[in-house]
């Protein structure tokens, strides 16, 4: 019998990337999202293309899978749950809250069944399996399911309108925490199964997304569309390698990468976001600005792993400004961070709220003082 996955999230790196790998891997996919206009299309379409850029570039086709509004639906979600073999999400780190109720309505539903679940939250977020875990603890006991934490990395653009198909790098690493399966890991092409995810995970969120939001914040502050046209600003690439510098120094003391190798990463890093075969915005990469600024997010993680350390982050504090700067009233987060920094509150009340940093840390100073410029104007 065929294996299921269930899948939350149906859009970019979901249809593109994990859908795309469970189905190479066997897996009958079951999507699951609120957004009707993308279940109503996977309802009607029976198949999809992945159309990877760039060398080497292969085209692959999704077929075989289903659809489910989780949103108006949610009891048909739970029954696929109760008997699938695998859930994913790629739905972003603060939905999780949002889809851990239907998941522990799902586990609830499996009582019957000897076979624990493995659960994969992939999102750009430290511990993101053990986010979702903990909110669907507060659901139901969760004792039939497998929570691993994983880091994914593939760049998925936003895509054109009104199609499933989706255009992609060639470039993907999953990398997996093997340990909570006791040698029983999940049959998925593709995933690297470790037994320290940190070392890939902080690699990956301090140096490709790292780097990626540092492009993008000062590519908007500039008035700059594309990660690719604002890296092709010497002054502003510049100042990406120099917050990448930073982050270099905490990743080769903290991993033991070496210092070449993680050079080596942090080339690969700029010219695949600076693809020409993709068009990447500043907008999109920017997108959620509160949670990027958030305690152990790209900017403040690694600043204030290396103020512990003894070590300045000047750079990656500039980055910090420069997102303060991001003012994109479609985008939720950024219209609430503009409130939050126009409502009056002094700025180390708006740094402790915004970084989640207590005021006794040995960064804390420095980041009010660039919340205090920006307040300034
Ligand atoms: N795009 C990339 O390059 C990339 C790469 C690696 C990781 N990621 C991570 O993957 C996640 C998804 O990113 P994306 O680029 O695919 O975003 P996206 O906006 O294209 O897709 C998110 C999907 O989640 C759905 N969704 C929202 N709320 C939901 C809910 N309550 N229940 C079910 N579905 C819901 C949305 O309708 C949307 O289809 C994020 O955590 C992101 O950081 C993205
Ligand atoms: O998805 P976010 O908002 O956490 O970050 C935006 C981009 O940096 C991100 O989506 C990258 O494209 C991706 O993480 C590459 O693997």
């Amino acid at each position: 019998m065929a294996k299921t996955a269930v899948h939350f999230g149906a859009g970019n790196i979901g249809r593109g990337f994990v859908a795309q790998f469970l189905h190479a891997s066997g897996y009958e996919v079951v999507f699951a999202d609120v957004s009707e206009e993308l279940i109503g299309a996977l309802q009607r379409q029976p198949s999809y293309q992945v159309r990877e850029v760039g060398e080497d570039a292969k085209t692959h086709v999704v077929d075989g899978y289903r659809a489910i509004n989780s949103g108006t639906d949610e009891a048909d979600v739970v029954a696929e749950i109760a008997k699938a073999d695998l859930v994913t999400t790629a739905v972003g780190a603060r939905i999780l809250a949002a889809v851990a109720p239907v998941i522990a309505n799902g586990l609830q539903a499996r009582s019957g069944s000897a076979d624990r679940l493995a659960v994969l939250a992939c999102e750009n977020a430290i511990g993101g399996s053990d986010m979702l875990a903990d909110e669907v603890r507060t659901h139901a006991s969760a004792g039939n399911a497998v929570f691993a934490n994983c880091a994914i990395d593939r760049i998925v653009p936003e895509q054109a309108a009104g199609t499933l198909d989706v255009t992609i790098e060639s470039f993907f690493e999953w990398v997996v925490d093997r340990t909570p399966f006791d040698g029983n890991v999940p049959d998925i092409v593709g995933v690297t199964w470790v037994d320290d995810l940190t070392p890939f995970i902080e690699r990956k969120l301090f140096t490709v997304n790292t780097g990626h939001a540092a492009t993008a914040y000062s590519g908007a502050e500039r008035g700059l569309e594309t990660i690719r046209e604002a890296l092709a600003e010497p002054e502003l690439e510049a100042e990406v390698r120099a917050v990448l510098g930073e982050t270099k120094q905490l990743l080769v003391e903290k991993h033991g990468f070496s210092a070449e190798e993680q050079q080596a990463y942090i080339e690969k890093t700029l010219n695949r976001v600076s693809d020409p075969n993709l068009r990447d915005t500043c907008e999109r990469v920017g997108r959620g600005p509160l949670r990027k600024l958030s305690r152990h997010e790209r900017f403040i993680g690694p600043a204030a792993q290396l103020a512990e350390r003894g070590h300045a982050a000047e750079h990656l504090l500039a980055a910090v400004g420069a997102a303060l700067a991001f003012d994109v009233p479609e985008d939720a987060e950024s219209a609430q961070l503009q409130k939050l920094l126009s409502s009056g509150r002094p700025a180390a009340d708006l740094t402790a709220e915004i970084t989640g940093l207590g005021a006794d840390h040995p960064l804390f100073p420095s980041v009010v003082e660039v919340f205090e410029r920006r307040l300034a104007g």
